[in-house]
């Protein structure tokens, strides 16, 4: 933001520093910035430039505090570090990286600290003092065997070429341990971290210069001179507005996603696509953020106005809840009043009641249907089927396909069903079906999978009257550029411009058929993250056939900024070696994904049974509780468990233990205080900084009937535990901190060595 012709901006590096500074000194900082965007030459500012560099100054932040800033250019100032006045100022090195074109600051001192565990709460620690020497050493003392440097396997060259800050390679030529690595990357630019992780982990340099390094390298040559030009690019990663500052410094850590972008996020966030684009991405890498961030972007474009043209929808009620409270604490009222914040299934519902106001039946869900066929089937007397493989082939070849008629039935393709049928098993299906959607009717029924059926046909018919307008109007004498917006004359619109989905992965067919005939064809009309590994219901597409062509328009998400590296690994392991599509009919990979984020090991803890289970998860809430090093208010616990039974179960068992909890249904926690319970359906969208996964027992995690699907079903079978697989890995990528996973007899076949060889717990 500008005052006076002022433009202060602040390094999201320099941002870390200021949260660690104690609240006052914060207090101060806010103060200072105001000041110094309306004139940074007030004197109480003692704005002056550090001895021998033309480009360095410092200010009084407070009696004890400076800030460092860069002059960009003459009234366009970057703050870069605040100081204790007291402190090392001349080994402070900056410049505009190579690889990226972003501005980089490096404070040597404090990186060479931070390597050492010379700083207060620094993560590495000091190298022990050796054992002084006897005066008189009888025996020959062994060789020292140095430890070999983390990184001799790369040049100097090499590592500058993948965007390694070069001030900072004497010091890392001197790693020798993770902790060390972990000390630099704590001070290190941002690039810097990601590299040196990835490549610690084992990536290739192939690998790292793909995935981590191109994704974020400048796409025009960088002159190193060229500050100003520098600052606007998206490696520069700072926020430059009071708000954006006021709301980094308040809510700390937990606040930055509001102002500090990754430089792929933003570039994401800001391109114009011609057409409906994707963002992919593992759990925690930003999908949501980007998702927000983007609904904000468009809103922006927006002429003035007190429409909602901008749509922001995903999968359920709860994180429908979640997204609007989101989007109020980026932008506030102003954004939330320009965007429709609606779960995918209620603008269906609306879509419907506005056409048939007298619809006024039930919404019922997948396992409310279940249970109707099952009493139909009961009813008639009929073993042949069974309810949830004719809910399936209902929902999915019969309206997925729109099929209308008994001969369009039997010639109706029913790729990925597995099991094949013929004609006459065909004509039992059909009359069947019949009589159970004659039943729910009569019942006052529908299921969200009519619900959406209908309301995507009344869409795209409204679509094609809008068109044939839009084409009459123009055969008529020109008037084809009206933008479909305007509205005048009330006219047939389209309902919005712009589109944003979230979870992507797990829209009907319908529904996207429903929100393609919802917005005008053209640029940035549809924007959808998602991530196909975390796919938990029925619902593959392929977008292309459903109208929405995202082709060359698909991005990644790689760097996660909610789980640590070690639940990252042992999260990957439950995927198995099970492919994934791109929601476009390819597939897609989570090669890349990553974090820099460290923290222990993911725990797993065998008993006898589930009631001994239960205690154990008592025991190690308990245990949490009893250390302030561990503990945590309960409501950032989660306990997820395989069904709804258990986390009853779970639930009496925790309050014996005075632990109180709190049951997550469809549309949320049922209070505010206590541990979440939950079970794995319900945790999509979620994040809590501890994660307890309960019940991860063969038999149970992949549930048994799936098993039985072996040899019967072999194509069902593949589809139910890639699905059961995405449960567990959503689960298991909920936690910010740590994951245990606790299981009573046989463990899961989905957990790896590096769940089971931590195993405790058991009697
Ligand atoms: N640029 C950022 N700076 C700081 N924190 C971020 C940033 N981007 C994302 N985060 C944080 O990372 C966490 C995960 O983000 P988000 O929920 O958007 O991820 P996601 O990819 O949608 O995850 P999932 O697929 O698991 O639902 C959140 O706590 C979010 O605030």
């Amino acid at each position: 933001m500008t005052t006076s012709g002022v433009t202060l901006r602040l390094l999201d590096r320099a941002d870390k520093e200021i949260l660690k500074l104690p609240r006052t000194v914060k207090g101060a900082f806010f103060d200072f910035q105001h000041k110094f965007r309306t004139n940074p030459n007030t004197t109480g500012l003692k704005l002056q430039r550090l001895k021998g560099d033309h480009r360095l100054w410092s200010a009084r932040v407070n009696d004890e505090y400076r800030a460092l800033l860069l002059r960009l250019a003459d009234d366009d100032w970057l703050i870069v570090s605040v100081k204790h006045r007291k402190d090392v100022y001349n080994r402070l090195s900056y410049g505009v990286n190579q690889v990226t074109g972003g501005i980089e600051y490096v404070d040597l001192e404090v990186v060479e600290d931070s390597v050492l565990g010379r700083l207060p709460g620094g993560t590495a620690p000091a190298p022990a003092t050796p054992e002084p020497l006897p005066s008189a050493a009888p025996e020959p003392l062994p060789p020292v065997s140095r430890p070999e440097p983390l990184f001799t396997a790369w040049s100097d060259r090499q590592l500058s070429g993948l965007g390694v800050a070069e001030p900072l390679l004497p010091v890392i030529r001197t790693l020798t341990t993770e902790d060390q690595l972990l000390g630099l990357v704590e001070y290190a630019p941002q690039l810097t971290g990601e590299v040196l992780i990835a490549l610690f982990d084992g990536a290739s340099y192939d690998d790292v210069l793909d995935q981590v390094t191109r994704p974020v390298a400048a796409t025009e040559p960088v002159d190193p001179d060229d500050f100003a030009a520098a600052a606007r690019r998206p490696a520069t990663v700072v926020t430059t507005t009071d708000e954006d500052l006021r709301g980094a410094l308040e809510s700390g850590d937990f606040g930055r996603w509001k102002s500090f972008l990754h430089p792929t996020q933003a570039r994401l966030v800001e391109r114009r696509y011609n057409g409906p684009a994707r963002v992919g991405g593992g759990p925690g890498t930003g999908k949501t953020v980007v998702a927000l961030h983007r609904v904000r972007h468009l809103v922006r474009q927006l002429p003035p106005g007190h429409d909602k043209p901008v749509l922001l929808t995903t999968y359920n009620k709860n994180l429908a809840a979640d997204l609007r409270s989101r989007l109020l604490e980026l932008g506030g009222e102003e954004l939330l009043g320009r965007v429709d914040v609606s779960h995918v299934d209620q603008l269906a519902l609306r879509v419907v009641r506005e056409a048939e106001p007298g619809n006024g039946k039930q919404a019922i869900d997948d396992g409310q249907a279940v249970r109707e066929w099952r009493a139909l089937l009961d009813e008639l007397g009929e073993e042949t089927w069974d309810p949830e493989f004719l809910h399936e082939e209902w929902t999915q070849v019969i309206l997925g396909q729109a099929v209308g008629s008994r001969t369009d039935y039997f010639r109706a393709r029913r790729a990925g069903r597995g099991k094949s049928i013929g004609r006459g098993e065909r004509a039992d299906i059909w009359q069947l079906a019949e009589r159970f959607t004659q039943r729910i009717d009569r019942l006052g029924r529908q299921t969200w999978d009519q619900v959406a059926e209908r309301a995507a046909r009344l869409e795209m018919g409204r679509e094609q009257r809008i068109r044939t307008i839009a084409r009459q109007r123009e055969e008529a004498g020109g008037l084809d550029n009206i933008h479909p917006q305007d509205g005048s004359g009330g006219r047939l619109r389209y309902r919005y411009r712009h589109i944003v989905v979230d979870e992507a992965q797990d829209l009907r067919p319908a529904h996207w058929k429903m929100l393609r005939a919802m917005a005008p064809r053209t640029s940035d009309d549809l924007f959808l993250v998602g991530d196909t590994h975390q796919r938990i219901y029925k619902n593959q597409v392929t977008l292309g056939s459903l109208g929405v062509n995202i082709r060359g328009r698909s991005a990644k998400l790689t760097l996660s900024y909610r789980t640590t590296r070690q639940i990252l690994r042992s999260a990957l392991g439950v995927l198995g070696e099970t492919t994934y599509d791109d929601l476009d009919g390819g597939t897609e990979t989570l090669a890349g994904y990553r974090s820099v984020l460290n923290g222990g090991l993911p725990a797993g803890h065998a008993f006898p049974d589930w009631e001994a289970e239960r205690e154990g998860v008592a025991a190690l809430i308990t245990e949490w509780d009893a250390d302030p090093d561990t503990a945590v208010p309960h409501e950032r616990i989660a306990v997820c468990v395989p069904t709804n039974q258990m986390a009853t179960e779970l639930g009496y068992t925790l309050k014996v233990h005075g632990i109180d909890s709190v049951e997550i249904r469809s549309d949320g926690p049922n209070g505010s205080t206590g541990v979440h319970i939950g079970t794995m359906f319900r945790f999509k969208g979620l994040e809590y900084q501890r994660m307890i996964i309960a019940g991860v027992t063969d038999g149970l995690v992949p549930r048994e009937d799936v098993s039985r699907l072996r040899d019967r079903e072999p194509s069902r079978y593949r589809h139910e535990m890639q699905r059961a697989r995405s449960l567990l890995f959503v689960a298991a990528t909920r936690a910010r901190d740590s994951v245990d996973v606790f299981w009573h007899g046989r463990p899961s076949p989905f957990l790896d060595s590096s769940w089971v060889k931590t195993e405790h717990g058991g009697r």
